[in-house]
């Protein structure tokens, strides 16, 4: 499949309408899963942007006991701290009619993510792959998850034929260190999502699928260039 084929976008005049939509397309995906094989998987990404996303979902109506929710990365932060993914994840998303629904930790109670990472693979390996959706978003330097340009482990998280499903990372754009699902592992999905809101947004990701400048070398540009998965973009001003 050529790349550029590989990309669709959905643009939305207003981000409660992106919200809405984004919601009710992955609402119809986890009950396809549910429908199929008795139980869905979803993983989404922390960040400012899947808020309101996050409080569509919620309210929607669905065999929530039957899913699982992961995030594709994590702060190595305790769920009690302000930047932790998971207390966003748990205020936002996990209300509601979805507060029913599982939420498998990325962090373990360890000092460092390698001195957790013993049981945050085994907690990971015990989920039932294939994800049913994954919703990636996108910082304004380019990464997604937490492949953050120059990365410690950048090129491994993005090796298409690597085998580990998660990793340790740690970048200077980074903050604190994190843990991140690999892209392979994220590609092992029915369904791919790009979540991004904003102009300067939506210029970057347009010049990292062209390779343009300084954005060839973006971490998302694997993700927007890969042929395994579609990627469907959903985008608002
Ligand atoms: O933990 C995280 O930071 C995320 O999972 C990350 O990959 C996020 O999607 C982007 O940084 C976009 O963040 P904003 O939505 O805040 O711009």
């Amino acid at each position: 499949m050529p790349a550029s084929l590989n990309v669709t976008t959905h643009s939305f005049t207003d981000c409660d309408a992106l919200a809405r939509a984004l919601a009710e397309r992955i609402a119809e995906r986890l009950r396809q899963g549910i429908a199929e094989r008795g139980k869905a998987l979803l993983a989404v990404s922390g960040g400012s942007t899947p808020v309101r996303f996050f409080q569509q979902l919620s309210r929607i109506e669905l065999d929530w006991p039957k899913v699982q929710v992961v995030l594709v990365d994590e702060r190595w932060v305790p769920e009690t701290h302000e930047r932790s993914n998971a207390r966003l994840v748990k205020s936002e998303l996990l209300q509601h009619a979805a507060s029913a629904a599982h939420f498998v930790p990325l962090y373990a109670d360890a000092p460092t993510p390698e001195a957790g990472m013993v049981a945050v693979r085994a907690r990971m390996a015990a989920l039932p792959y294939p994800f049913d959706a994954v919703v990636l978003g996108m910082g304004t330097d380019g990464h997604t998850a937490s492949f953050f340009p120059g990365g410690d482990r950048l090129p491994e998280a993005l090796d298409l034929a690597g085998t580990t499903r998660v990793l340790p990372m740690r970048a200077a754009g980074a903050g604190e260190p994190r843990i991140t699902f690999t892209l392979p592992a994220l590609l092992d999905t029915q369904a791919l999502y790009l979540h991004i809101e904003g102009e300067t947004k939506r210029q970057l990701l347009a010049d990292a699928r062209l390779g343009l400048g300084a954005a060839k070398d973006y971490p998302v540009r694997t993700v927007l260039t890969q042929t395994r998965v579609p990627v469907a973009v959903y985008w608002c001003p």
